[in-house]
């Protein structure tokens, strides 16, 4: 037992006053955890695009004053009241996308959309008393996401801690908490790609060469990468991508010129940037007859998706992800020990490892599109 358990900790955390404006790094008290939670000391915690998204104002749930941060893994510190599946000293990964085994959503075996605390992290509160566990200067502070890493000392309810090996370099298996697993999946559990099937891919960031990654593995004969920054086209090469496509380079739509490489579209395609223009795009080039396209993008607050129903009526299936799917606290360890065994390129996604103080600079390396992810320690 922690000799911090049942008192406050007053640590480092990087708070998100407003949108658009500069993360400040600061001292903010974390309360111990209620019932059914638990008090994580984070070890290292990784940028994701849905992070700047939510900075930048785009994100309807996402309340100010809180604490980002959802890519992390760390140590727990202390358990709240009635807590049996973590204790002290158990490394884990904080699951933004919660498990609790009892749901509907839960029980069903093709969904991970756990709906036990989702009505309490889009309100930045804990359930046990809809109040937040971070305080600053005595004014509470939101959680986000159900995770809030940006902090030394975060707390999150008990279904949203997945248990991991502890012998697992925290370092690097931080980024199975989001976006890395959330490509692996959305191929292996949302579109089930099959061997020898053709692939497109919009987007070639961490989430969309983690769909590279995992289609390469899964037997697509062909992986067509598309950007509109060219110099990610080596590292989608490197990852598993067939073909690289700019749709700068060509005079006509980005989904004609994939249906034309491919005669009729191709068996899957994958959105992975948050436009909704190229999910459009991604579903019209998916395979008459079909084709399944993935939108795995977050779009901001407001924005639709079109297209003609003729698209739907001549065989294309638009579907979605959160999480790749994954049941989180059930497969994240095994993520974890696949990573541990060598099956995955988990070390080749981390172009940047800098210190917490440095965060705002990690943001501004996220937005000129120079880092897949950068991992920030304290
Ligand atoms: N559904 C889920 O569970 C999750 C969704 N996401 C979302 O996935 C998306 C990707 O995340 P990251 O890889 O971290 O983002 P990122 O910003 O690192 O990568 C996006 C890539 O798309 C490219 N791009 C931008 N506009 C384009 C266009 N019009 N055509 C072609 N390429 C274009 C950029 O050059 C960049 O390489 C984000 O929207 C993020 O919020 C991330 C994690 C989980
Ligand atoms: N709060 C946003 C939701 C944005 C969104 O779609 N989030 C993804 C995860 S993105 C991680 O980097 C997701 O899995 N959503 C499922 C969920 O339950 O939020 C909004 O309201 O649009």
């Amino acid at each position: 037992m922690a000799d911090t358990a049942g008192k406050p900790i007053d640590c480092k955390a990087a708070v998100a006053w407003g949108p658009k404006q500069p993360l400040e790094v600061r001292t903010v008290t974390v309360a111990p955890p209620g019932p059914g939670e638990v008090r994580v000391k984070i070890a290292a915690t990784a940028l994701c695009h849905t992070d700047a998204y939510t900075l930048d104002g785009l994100d309807p749930e996402g309340l100010f004053p809180c604490i980002l941060g959802h890519e992390a893994a760390g140590i727990v510190e202390s358990v709240g009241e009635g807590v049996t599946s973590v204790k002290a000293g158990d490394h884990v990964i904080p699951c933004y996308q919660a498990y609790c085994g009892e749901c509907k959503f839960c029980k069903h075996p093709d969904s991970n959309l756990c709906v036990s605390v989702r009505a309490f992290t889009g309100k930045g509160v804990m359930k046990s008393d809809g109040k937040s566990r971070f305080t600053v200067d005595g004014k509470p502070v939101f959680h986000f996401m159900g995770t809030s890493t940006f902090s030394e000392y975060t707390v999150v309810h008990e279904q949203s801690v997945a248990k991991v090996d502890v012998n697992a370099p925290l370092d690097k298996v931080c980024l199975l908490g989001c976006g890395v697993s959330t490509g692996w999946g959305a191929v292996y559990n949302t579109a089930k790609v099959k061997p020898g099937s053709s692939v497109a891919v919009f987007g070639l960031g961490a989430v969309g060469l983690a769909v590279i990654e995992a289609a390469a593995r899964a037997g697509a004969s062909r992986i067509i990468a598309i950007d509109l920054n060219p110099s990610k086209f080596a590292a989608a090469k490197e990852f598993g991508a067939t073909a690289c496509v700019n749709p700068k380079d060509h005079d006509k739509p980005i989904q004609q010129v994939i249906v034309e490489m491919t005669e009729w579209g191709c068996d899957y395609t994958f959105e992975c940037i948050g436009n909704t223009s190229v999910m459009r795009a991604a579903l019209e080039c998916a395979h008459r007859g079909w084709g399944t396209s993935v939108v795995i993008g977050v779009a901001a607050a407001g924005q639709e998706i079109s297209t003609r129903p003729f698209q739907l009526v001549t065989g294309r299936k638009w579907t979605g992800t959160a999480f790749g799917g994954y049941k989180s606290r059930v497969q994240v360890p095994d993520l974890v020990n696949d990573y541990m065994a060598g099956k995955t390129m988990l070390d080749k996604y981390i172009t940047h490892n800098m210190k917490f103080d440095q965060i705002n600079e990690a943001f501004d390396l996220l937005h000129k599109g120079e880092c897949l992810r950068c991992v920030l320690t304290f």
